[in-house]
């Protein structure tokens, strides 16, 4: 044993004196020096830390794996606890890569759904380890690893969520657990939570009653959380309220993780909501709520219900839509118009749940915004929506029509004179509008068939635009290569996830774009946070959204890309979530963050402004500690 350790020792003031060497020369030496700020934790200042040994190396927050150094490691109990080497986070990382890269190599076939999984799984181990180097990970990969931790494999993650739990992260609350919420949050190890995502899990994506299982899209989009908009992750709090299920095979399945019972529904279940929302305003009174994938008939009650009240906003129908509008405006630019001309185009919606009735509401407001807003305003642009649900055309001679959708039901005697029906199908209407805009949130996959898409060839437009909006992959209403290979060289495409452009042949490129709410929440919870804005305002959405409209430059969409890449995340919600504080402060709704108060906030220029977001988005680093007993 002494032995042992004397050996320990030995080597370790060897390799001491060898680091001390090292450290001269990189001293003595200006460019490495400078470059060294950069790779060092110097310039931060420690994190005090009340725990040592096995309890740090299990704490993803404050482990850092093999990069401890030698003095930490005897500083924190850790000697002997791990690999002798050293590594820098460089050299962590590229190891963690190239085993994650491996699985590609071995594959067979080439990158397939499996090796997603696999990849997801290895992620959120390392997550589990490490969450700094999870987050430098991804952030520095983002538009390789988004498509893993986000749409598509976030799908396939929430279906296959009982087989791959591991470690718990977030909470549970359950329709067991009415009268115990107010409690059961203080069980939650962090004082302060600043985003919550939550789910029902009724509507998956489009793979719709998923159960407990959905927690994984609430983690999902809170991952984009702190890598986009650089929200602290140890204030992020991803949550599942399970009432039951409605999902019949998961009801029978013996390794569910959920209540096997069936949904709740009415007073009850809004009851158990109220209760939730109620228990987490009253520990963290500044938190902020985004509700995801709750089926439809839910969504809008609920955000009815609770935005005038919390700082909540529901992201399928309010997130949804500013993408969207984001989108149309740029399809407009692209085919060389002015976005003023937005109001003339002919929009055909395939989907009336919450995503697709979210879009036209706001889409319809803009156009109205357009031409006056005043009624009139309002009366026209109706004219210009065309609705198609599961029955067809929705016309006022439907028997029964969603109250929220009943604004956007043709009346019977136009659309008799423009050749079409009530319920007639989504074929005979592009073949009779000729639309400018063909938009699916309709959740079935191949939607847009040939037939559809040849119809569309007859629009009237100069560069129809594709929008195939729904999740995940094998769900979008058609592929970019059936978009491009059928209507044209010439239209504009975006898809909710993420494909590859298309080679059109002679150095043409066919650009898909990702349509996806994953341009907004991001900001628009950043942006509340930071403004201190009690509610999430009609206005400070309408600014998120035009922000990322403005974001695309007049090349850019001319050459058919109206949505940033998703390698410029991080930039693109700074701007977003800027133009919803500026927005907050001339509502008068900002009360501030921290040490700026609305005050302070309010003398704040344009620049500042950014300025402040950029200063307040968490990275990724390692802090020096230091064990302080208390
Ligand atoms: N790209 C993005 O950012 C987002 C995409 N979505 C996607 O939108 C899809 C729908 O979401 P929700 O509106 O919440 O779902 P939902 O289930 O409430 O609505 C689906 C709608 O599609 C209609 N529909 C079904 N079959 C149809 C058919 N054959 N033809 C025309 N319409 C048909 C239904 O009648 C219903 O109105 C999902 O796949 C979801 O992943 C949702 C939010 C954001
Ligand atoms: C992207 C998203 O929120 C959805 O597909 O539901
Ligand atoms: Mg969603």
């Amino acid at each position: 044993m002494s032995n042992f350790s004397n050996q320990i020792r030995a080597s370790s003031a060897l390799i001491t004196r060898f680091k001390r060497l090292r450290e001269f020369q990189f001293c003595s030496n200006p460019v490495l020096m400078r470059s060294r700020s950069f790779t060092t934790t110097e310039g931060h200042r420690p994190t005090i830390v009340h725990k040592r040994s096995l309890d740090i190396l299990h704490d993803p927050w404050f482990n850092k794996g093999t990069a401890f150094s030698f003095t930490e490691r005897d500083r924190l109990d850790l000697r002997g606890l791990l690999p002798p080497n050293v590594m820098s986070t460089e050299q962590q990382i590229e190891r963690f890569i190239v085993d994650l890269k491996r699985l590609e190599v071995n594959a067979r076939d080439g990158p397939s759904e499996p090796n997603a999984l696999a990849k997801w799984r290895i992620l959120n181990r390392l997550h589990d380890r490490n969450e700094t180097m999870y987050y430098k990970v991804l952030i520095a990969n983002i538009e390789e690893y988004a498509p893993i931790v986000y749409t598509p494999t976030v799908g396939q993650v929430c279906q296959n969520y009982s087989g791959l739990f591991r470690r718990p992260r977030g909470m549970y609350f359950s329709a067991a657990d009415r009268g115990e919420m107010m409690s059961m949050v203080y069980n939650w190890p962090a004082d302060q939570v600043d985003m919550i995502v939550v789910t029902d899990g009724s509507r998956i994506l489009g793979l719709g009653d998923l159960g407990v299982q959905g927690i994984g899209i609430a983690i999902g989009k809170l991952d984009l959380y702190v890598a986009a908009a650089g929200i602290n992750p140890q204030r992020v709090l991803p949550v599942m309220i399970d009432v039951g299920t409605n999902n019949e095979k998961l009801l029978k399945d013996p390794l569910y993780l959920g209540l096997q019972e069936h949904r709740l529904d009415g007073d009850e279940y809004v009851a158990v909501i109220d209760e939730f929302m109620n228990a987490v305003f009253t520990r963290w009174p500044n938190v902020i709520v985004q509700f995801e994938d709750f089926q439809s008939k839910w969504a809008f009650k609920l955000l009815q219900r609770y935005r005038c009240t919390y700082r909540m906003f529901n992201d399928d129908v309010q997130g949804t839509a500013g993408v969207a509008i984001a989108g149309l405006l740029g399809a407009v630019r692209a085919q060389g118009k002015s976005m003023i001309d937005f109001p003339k185009q002919k929009i055909v919606v395939a989907g009336a749940g919450s995503a697709g009735i979210g879009v036209l509401n706001s889409a319809w407001k803009t156009m109205a915004r357009m031409l006056g807003n005043n009624e009139s305003a309002f009366e026209s642009a109706l004219s210009q929506f065309w609705v198609v649900d599961a029955k067809g055309l929705i016309t006022e001679e439907r028997e029964y029509i969603d109250p929220d959708a009943l604004p956007f039901a043709r009346r019977v005697k136009e659309v008799n004179r423009q050749g079409l029906r009530e319920g007639a199908s989504l074929v005979e209407v592009v073949r009779e509008v000729k639309p400018d805009v063909l938009l699916g949130l309709s959740a079935v996959g191949g939607l847009f068939s040939k037939e559809v898409l040849e119809a569309l060839r007859g629009s009237t437009s100069t560069r129809p635009a594709i929008f195939a909006m729904s999740n995940p992959t094998k769900n979008a209403e058609c592929t970019p290569e059936e978009a491009f290979s059928i209507v044209g060289d010439n239209i504009i495409f975006a898809s909710g996830s993420p494909f590859k452009d298309v080679d059109l042949g002679n150095d043409h490129i066919g650009h898909c774009n990702q349509g996806n709410n994953m341009y907004l929440f991001p900001g628009i919870g950043l942006g509340t946070l930071l403004s201190g804005s009690r509610i999430i305002s009609d206005g400070m959405l309408q600014a998120a959204a035009e922000c990322l409209a403005a974001y695309m430059t007049e090349k850019e969409v001319l050459n058919g890309i109206i949505y940033p890449s998703i390698s410029s995340i991080r930039d693109i919600t700074k701007e977003v979530a800027a133009a919803v504080i500026k927005e907050a402060i001339e509502e008068d709704l900002a009360e501030g963050y921290r040490d700026m108060d609305a005050r302070e906030l309010q003398k704040l220029s344009q620049e500042e402004i950014v300025d402040f977001v950029k200063n307040n988005m968490w990275s990724p680093h390692y802090p020096t500690l230091v064990y302080k007993n208390d």
